[in-house]
């Protein structure tokens, strides 16, 4: 009978052992780094990395140790540079980088765009983040918006990201990789839809339903309590509560906030339709130039990563060892390339931080495309 405490022992001795060549090879690599800052040379190392993992793989004695190791001194080199990275960071080797730290931002006298009509949630959006004063004009689409602040019409559009209940607005992370935007500010506002329909109209007179999708998403199962009407989507909210109002249809609704249903003189044929009740989208407001508060606490990015098994898991890594803490993971298709994906990431921190710096150097190295979206 084999002796447990006795192989636990043996387990312990060989584990300090391995303790103390990681501890030991950890310094090695602080002298790498040293070398790396006055050479200028690059912490990552692609290559080196391929070949000592191939030759610590075929040292190996069996299949399932080869795997292992492999996958050890994977960790154990991606751990190396994440020390380099610290080490430059501390030795001040700055990158350049096109973000402008500010007090506060610019919001006077400034031209701020949105997208729908007026009476819609962004329309809210707008006003509670820049006051109701604030000059402003709206446009159709959501990459209309972005084409304004990108011809300098307007410093600032407000668009839709997420809503509390139906999740990301697709349209949008597909247009943050498009546009080279940055988000400076974010708004929280409730969305409690209504049914609108034309004065005089009531339940029994609907047969058609027009909204966005996201507001027939979030009113899903009032809606699938009425038999027979037709769900029709347009642009926004607000949008098909003017199409009703125009039209003066009995048989036609929207699902729109009340202001909207104001705002086009509207009735209210239903209230709390909405299946959540702290139905809520956040709006970011996004401008052509990259500027952070100084006391922004929020950092999106977004990137793209190879097709090999741990990347993502890598690149996570890069906000752990930093000790950053991340609120949000979402990913999007790439265009054009089947069954690959972007990652969008938000955590928290400043783009003047030390361990956002690190993270941020290391991610671009290592995965491609990385943006920095905003810091808000
Ligand atoms: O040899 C180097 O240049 C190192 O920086 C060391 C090391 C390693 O830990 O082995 C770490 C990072 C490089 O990508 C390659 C190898």
């Amino acid at each position: 009978m084999l002796d447990l405490l006795k192989i636990r022992g043996q387990i312990d001795g060989i584990d300090d052992e391995i303790l103390r060549l990681f501890e030991e090879r950890m310094q090695l690599c602080s002298d790498v780094a040293e070398f790396k800052i006055q050479t200028g040379k690059a912490v990552f190392d692609k290559d080196r990395e391929l070949e000592k993992l191939k030759a610590l793989g075929e040292k190996a004695g069996s299949d399932f140790t080869s795997h292992g190791i492999r996958e050890l001194f994977q960790q154990i080199m991606a751990m190396s540079r994440k020390l380099q990275y610290q080490l430059l960071e501390k030795n001040a080797v700055e990158e350049d980088t096109p973000y402008i730290p500010v007090e506060a931002l610019d919001t006077e006298n400034v031209t701020v765009v949105f997208q729908g009509v007026e009476g819609a949630y962004s329309f809210a959006a707008m006003n509670t983040f820049f006051g109701s004063s604030v000059k402003n004009y709206h446009v159709a689409k959501f990459r209309d918006a972005m084409e304004e602040i990108n011809k300098g019409n307007a410093e600032y559009a407000v668009l839709p990201i997420e809503n509390s209940t139906a999740g990301i607005v697709q349209d949008i992370y597909d247009l943050l990789t498009v546009y080279d935007h940055f988000i400076v500010g974010e708004q929280i506002i409730p969305c409690q839809h209504v049914l609108l329909g034309v004065p005089g109209a009531g339940l029994e007179d609907i047969e058609t339903v027009y909204s966005h999708p996201q507001g027939l998403m979030q009113c899903r199962e009032f809606l699938n309590e009425q038999k027979g009407w037709r769900q029709v989507t347009l642009d926004n909210t607000a949008v098909s509560a003017k199409k009703v109002s125009e039209d003066q249809d009995k048989s036609q609704a929207a699902i729109a906030s009340e202001s909207a249903g104001e705002f086009y003189g509207l009735s209210v044929l239903k209230k709390n339709i909405f299946s959540n009740r702290n139905n809520s989208t956040r709006f970011i407001i996004v401008s052509k130039e990259k500027k952070y508060r100084k006391d922004a606490r929020k950092i999106s990015v977004s990137y793209e990563l190879p097709h090999e098994s741990g990347s993502l898991y890598n690149s996570l890594s890069h906000f752990i060892y930093n000790g950053l803490n991340m609120t949000k993971i979402e990913s999007r298709p790439i265009p054009g390339r089947n069954w690959e994906y972007r990652f969008f990431v938000d955590f928290e921190g400043n783009l003047g931080d030390s361990a956002v710096k690190n993270a941020i150097r290391g991610l671009s190295v290592e995965a491609s495309q990385l943006r920095v979206l905003g810091n808000y």
